[in-house]
Order: C-alpha cells, then sequence, then structure tokens
C-alpha cells in the first residue's frame, strides 16, 4: 500500500529532512492591499518571508490544534518578538502581510509588526491560510494518540500527503466550538465546512489564495509577509520547490523562525532561493526536530 511505504520512508527518512479584530476576508482586498512606497523587486526577482506562528498553547501541552482557535503561549509570544527583531536587525520592511483567521497567527504577526514599528501595514486575514482541520484528532494528546494507534499510523496522519484524519463529529468537545467560531463568519460557507483535511486538501484551499492574492502583490513590487501555520506553509514550500509528495512528508516547519523564498520572474526559486532561514542552522535544525518528535513516543 502507497500510504504504508510512505510512512516507513518517513520515519526512516526523517533525520534526513533538514538537509533538503475580525477583519476577516475571503477575497482580496479591493484594488488589492495597499502599503507604502512598493519595494524594487532585486534583479528581476521577488522576494518573500512566511512564517510559521510562534508556540501556542496546545502545541505547548502537545495537542493536535487544527482550527481549534489556540492563544499563543509565552514562549510563542517571545518568539514572535524575536522573528521581529530578526527582521528588524536583517533590515526587512513590509509593505502588506497576510495571515489566516487564527489568533495564533494573528499574534505572531502582531508582535512582528510591532518589533518593525510597522502595525499600520494592510492586513489580509483569511481561512485558506488556517491550519489544516485536524478532524476526529482535535483536542488529542499527540503522545497518548502515539500510544494508541502506534507511530507508524500517527505519522500517516500528520505527514502523509493525501491521508487524512477520521473526521469531526458532534461528540467531539471541540465540534461546535470551531463550527459556530464567529472567526469564520466570512467563509468557508456552512455547507462547505471541513470536517478534516489531508495536506492535499489544505493546499487545495491555499494555493489559490496565493495565486489570486499572493503573487499579484509580489508582481505589483510590495514587500510581502505571510504569517500562517505549519501545514498551510508546508502546502506553499511544497508549490514552490516542486516536491514530490514523500518529500514533503520530511518537511517540519519551527514555530516563529521567519524564512524567505527568493522568486524568479516564474515565481520558482532561483538557486539557493528556497526557504533561507532567518537562525542560525543548528537553532534551525533543533526547532525542526523538535517538532518531527511531537509525534513519537517518549
Ligand atoms: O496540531 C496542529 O494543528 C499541527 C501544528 O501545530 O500539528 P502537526 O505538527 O502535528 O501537524
Amino acid at each position: 500500500m502507497l500510504w504504508k511505504r510512505s510512512a516507513k520512508f518517513l520515519i526512516q527518512h526523517q533525520h534526513k529532512a533538514y538537509k533538503m479584530s475580525c477583519r476577516v476576508k475571503e477575497s482580496c482586498p479591493p484594488g488589492g492591499a495597499r502599503g507604502g512606497p512598493p519595494a524594487a523587486p532585486v534583479s528581476g526577482a521577488y522576494k518573500i518571508i512566511m512564517v510559521r506562528h510562534g508556540e501556542s498553547e496546545w502545541n505547548q501541552k502537545n495537542l493536535f490544534c487544527g482550527w481549534y482557535n489556540a492563544e499563543l503561549s509565552d514562549r510563542g509570544r517571545e518568539e514572535a518578538q524575536k522573528a521581529g527583531k530578526s527582521l528588524k536587525d536583517a533590515g526587512h520592511k513590509f509593505d502588506v502581510a497576510f495571515t489566516s483567521v487564527l489568533k495564533r497567527a494573528n499574534n505572531t504577526l502582531d508582535g512582528i509588526l510591532k518589533e518593525l514599528g510597522q502595525q499600520n501595514i494592510p492586513i489580509t486575514k483569511t481561512w485558506r491560510l488556517n491550519e489544516r482541520h485536524y478532524g476526529g484528532l482535535t483536542g488529542l494528546n499527540k503522545v497518548d494518540t502515539v500510544e494508541k494507534y502506534g507511530e507508524e499510523q500517527v505519522a500517516i496522519w500528520r505527514r502523509s500527503f493525501d491521508v487524512p484524519p477520521p473526521p469531526i463529529t458532534p461528540d467531539n468537545p471541540y465540534y461546535d466550538v470551531i463550527l459556530n467560531d464567529p472567526i469564520y463568519c466570512e467563509g468557508p460557507p456552512k455547507d462547505q465546512f471541513p470536517m478534516f483535511e489531508s495536506l492535499k486538501l489544505t493546499i487545495e484551499r491555499t494555493l489559490p489564495f496565493w495565486n489570486d492574492c499572493v503573487v499579484p502583490e509580489m508582481k505589483a513590487g510590495k514587500s510581502v509577509l505571510i504569517a500562517a501555520h505549519g501545514n498551510s506553509l508546508r502546502g506553499i514550500v511544497k508549490h514552490l520547490d516542486q516536491m514530490s509528495n514523500d518529500e514533503i512528508m520530511l518537511l517540519n516547519l519551527p514555530t516563529g523562525i521567519p524564512f524567505m523564498y527568493t522568486l524568479d520572474e516564474q515565481f520558482k526559486p532561483v538557486p539557493n532561493g528556497s526557504l533561507q532561514f532567518l537562525g542560525d542552522p543548528e537553532t534551525v535544525r533543533k526547532a525542526m526536530e523538535e517538532v518531527a518528535n511531537q509525534g513519537k513516543k517518549k
């Protein structure tokens, strides 16, 4: 079975991974988001910075979170501040920012923009940049889930490309909280509200936003920052780097460490333009490993 092979591949190769205010908008802002003067692209190329939110309270408790609207932990708030400082020290300024409708990403963005003194730039929030919906796993502890279903099954649920978690059902304590959360007032419509998402399904709702809203801003010469989630960003990375379904399984994005892509005119990464983290390599490697280990036996 393909997913069995994929899970084995994942477990065997995980260690190699490193090497390689409800202003919610469903559509793009009218006329595009407006910011300060457009940043000139370097040698005809585009640069974009993305960051996974800082550690959330549910990351700290090692719970599957997905569309549950968890708060940042103290460490997460510090990570956001640190990310802002490293962007400031590297001389970055942004014209526009994009984020999900979940407060762990919104507050990470706010923390970064505060450090940069750029709280007034236009921000577009969309559910299309949300974390993947973790379905029936929402609220479960990852290590307890490993104890119950085994490391291999949890690896498949967490990192396989197209095997979804089981659907969330009304007996899940977070079913109503998520479904009726006012942050979803502008979408998705109730009859299309996801009950689970694989990475494949996540990409199917994230990529249209990337193409229709983010790319036009870059084409207009705007300097763009995205603060989103581990799996919505993995989807964008997979698309940009044209990674195979097996390759993307190995990538675990660390919390709160910004990364840059330098893209050519076709929006393909230039040589050495992929996934350039703003952090020292050892810190980044350890942070990635920490995420990978969340789904392993203690
Ligand atoms: O629980 C989640 O929503 C995500 C990110 O925190 O977890 P994972 O890394 O297991 O995909």
